[in-house]
């Protein structure tokens, strides 16, 4: 009964709007190094944690959490598209389990995603198809948000259904850290995208799609002239951050308030709640130890950019 875990930040500017090359070596590397520790652990189940951002879920019925029994990448940015390999059966006794732990939560038949879940699969499995692998849906940019606190709830109890599998179950958070990139909100949308959140945006025209990527990239190319001209990274906050994670100190990630992480690190940094439900599903095969901990400020890539492995502690047994 063994279990490890890796988070990682994502971003579809890779390839786009690139940092300087002894940046994107030493991310490269980092991500390398990952994929080969999880190549050695060999997961016979992923289970992976991500945000999405307005291209799977809207405000038509926007869940908090959500998995997914079946699961379709769009290929946003150039990210790899098709389906994901889900085992449909194991994800629905899933949800069985969550819901009779009292977890509740949703479920979808036909989950679109985006980078978020393509990128991690692709960067760390090898291909977005490779391994078996459970999605987990966090909103993390269509307020009203889910709490840090019941972010770590179910990140528990997946960890709990985990464990009573008896595989090698590999964790995966994808996000983060602190940024903000142009997502819109219903609250200062026009009508146009105030229609598109509420779910018209789910299959958007191929002019529109380049558009909004565009505009992402656009956002990006300034940002490195200007870390005002969107809202800017803190390092400071995610140092602080990967440490209360490294430490096992759930008790002060549940006290993190959405509004303040909003004003101190950006809109996106909620995305890290994907982090804390990883931490938490490890968590619940007992204590764990974090290894290669990276972070580096990225502003070509909108991120503070962000991967730790962790896996549980060596000779401590499993209650
Ligand atoms: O799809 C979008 O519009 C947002 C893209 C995006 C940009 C930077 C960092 C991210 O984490 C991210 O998701
Ligand atoms: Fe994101």
């Amino acid at each position: 009964m063994t279990a490890r875990l890796q988070c990682l930040s994502h971003t579809p500017l890779v390839g786009h709007v690139d940092p300087a090359q002894d940046v994107l070596h030493e991310v490269r590397q980092t991500i390398a190094e990952a994929r080969d520790w999880i190549a050695t652990f060999d997961p016979e189940l992923v289970v992976l944690f991500s945000p999405d951002h307005f291209n799977g879920f809207f405000y038509d019925t926007m869940p908090p959490f959500c998995i997914g029994m079946q699961a379709h990448a769009i290929g946003d940015f150039g990210t790899p598209a098709g389906p994901l390999n889900v085992p449909q059966e194991l994800a629905r006794d899933c949800v069985q389990a969550l819901l009779e732990d009292g977890v509740d939560v949703a479920m979808s038949y036909t989950m679109q995603v985006d980078h978020g879940f393509s990128q991690p699969l692709d960067e760390l499995l090898g291909a977005i198809d490779a391994r078996p692998v459970i999605p987990v849906f966090i909103n993390a940019v269509a307020a009203p948000l889910p709490t840090f606190a019941r972010a770590r709830v179910l990140g528990e109890a997946i960890g709990r259904f985990a464990r009573s599998l008896n595989r090698r179950v590999l964790f995966v958070g994808s996000g983060g850290l602190s940024h903000q990139p142009p997502v819109p909100e219903l609250a200062t949308a026009n009508e146009h995208i105030r229609d598109r959140l509420l779910g018209s945006g789910r299959n958007l025209p191929p002019a529109e799609r380049e558009a909004r990527q565009q505009r992402v990239i656009h956002a990006a190319l300034r940002f490195i002239e200007d870390q005002h001209s969107l809202h800017p990274l803190n390092p400071q906050w995610d140092r602080h951050f990967m440490e209360l994670l490294s430490q096992g100190r759930f008790a002060e990630l549940d006290a993190l308030r959405n509004d303040e992480v909003s004003r101190l690190a950006g809109r996106s940094t909620h995305e890290v709640k994907t982090w804390v439900a990883a931490f938490a599903a490890l968590s619940s095969f007992g204590a764990y130890e974090t290894r290669a901990p990276y972070y580096r400020p990225i502003p070509e890539w909108i991120a503070g950019f962000g991967a730790i492995g962790a896996q549980t502690q060596t000779g401590v047994a499993v209650a």
